[in-house]
């Protein structure tokens, strides 16, 4: 069951003592509503609809999602793993491309299984998987504060710096990955001019990103997408940086549609093109961007975004929710740990 609560702290999700309060960023930005949810459902619910996204944010929505499911259970600590399980494998469904979701879920399976090996009383069991949950959100908060101060090495005062879709504090635990540095510059009294691509179909940048950034003091400026060739021919953008929801072992990288057409435009004006992302989204399970699922989402989301229909009824649509960059697109990767130049499947390989 989902309500509607206020509160003042803009955070995309939060731990409520045995439910989340979850802000629902469908309605951003004219609306700042928490929803209270209380099962799995609801957060499977949450994911799949878009009131929570970004690959950290989904993750950490999907830990909590669990510990939803086992609250008050009966049992030993074997069978709260076994339920534990099941409630993963299910949130596990709600989107395929965003790693962190599986990084997460993974994570909170594996805690699970370390409790039941150790034989601990089921109380303490679900007491330690709640803290598992709050441990990868308040990781991923410092995370990101790691990967802002690097990104900043790479920026100078007075850079344009391009960025696509939302990798902010609304993406993540706070800060953002590929937001992060923006935050950083405007408290160390650096300036950045930030052009935010309003990122069709569900404008995540026009929506979040221009307004995090706004409502920070960020200098941010809005264009839609097939402005952005324009900006850089202009001289406009010293670099872009983006965020990412999984990089395969070679260095490709998937991440909101769009990404790649900015990332071949930066390449033709030799503009650089920075990939900011915690360790947890790095898959290096999977070989190359082709091996990455790649979601599809409804037809409305092009045809008749926020209510309004721009298209005839029963056109045909494609709504490919994110695309790959080729690695030799990519000029570094930055992560808590530092930056990755090519080669990636060596750089990527000894972050871990
Ligand atoms: C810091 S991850 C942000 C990443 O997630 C977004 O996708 P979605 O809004 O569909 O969850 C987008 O790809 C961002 O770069």
């Amino acid at each position: 069951m989902t309500q509607s609560i206020s509160q003042e702290v803009l955070q995309s999700v939060r731990w409520a003592g045995e439910s989340v309060d979850l802000l629902d960023q469908r309605l951003l930005p004219e609306e700042t509503v928490y929803l209270r949810l209380t099962t799995p459902h609801d957060v499977w619910e949450a994911i799949r609809e878009l009131k929570v996204r970004g690959a950290p944010a989904i993750g950490i929505a999907a830990a909590y999602g669990v510990v939803l499911g086992i609250l008050g259970f009966e049992g030993n600590s074997k069978e709260l793993a076994a339920e534990v399980r099941n409630h993963a494998d299910y949130l596990a469904t709600s989107r395929p491309t965003a790693v962190n979701l599986f990084w997460a879920l993974d994570r909170m399976k594996a805690k699970a299984a370390v409790l039941a090996e150790s034989e601990a009383p089921v109380s303490d069991a679900i007491g330690a998987m709640i803290a598992e949950a709050l441990l990868i959100q308040s990781e991923d908060e410092e995370t990101n504060r790691l990967i802002g101060e690097h990104a900043l090495t790479l920026f100078e005062d007075g850079m344009g710096v391009l960025t696509h879709c939302n990798a902010g504090g609304l993406a993540t635990a706070k800060y953002g990955t590929a937001l992060a540095p923006f935050y950083l510059a405007l408290e160390r009294g650096i300036s950045l001019k930030v052009f935010a691509d309003e990122t069709r179909p569900v404008l995540q940048g026009a929506r979040l990103t221009a307004f995090e950034l706004q409502r920070a003091g960020v200098d941010v400026t809005l264009i839609c997408d097939n402005m952005a060739g324009h900006v850089m021919s202009k001289g406009w953008i010293q670099a872009v940086i983006v965020g990412t929801d999984r990089v395969a072992a070679n260095g490709d990288v998937a991440n909101k549609i769009g990404t790649y057409s900015v990332a071949v435009l930066a390449k033709a004006h030799g503009i650089p093109f920075y990939v900011a992302c915690p360790l947890s989204t790095i898959d290096l399970s999977t070989p190359t961007g082709a091996d990455i699922p790649i979601e599809e989402r409804h037809p409305d989301e092009v045809t008749a975004g926020f209510g309004k229909r721009t298209a005839p009824e029963g056109i045909a649509v494609y709504n490919p929710a994110f695309d790959i960059t080729p690695h030799e697109y990519v000029t570094a990767i930055i992560t808590e740990k530092g930056i990755v130049k090519a080669p990636f499947s060596e750089g990527l390989k000894k972050l871990f």
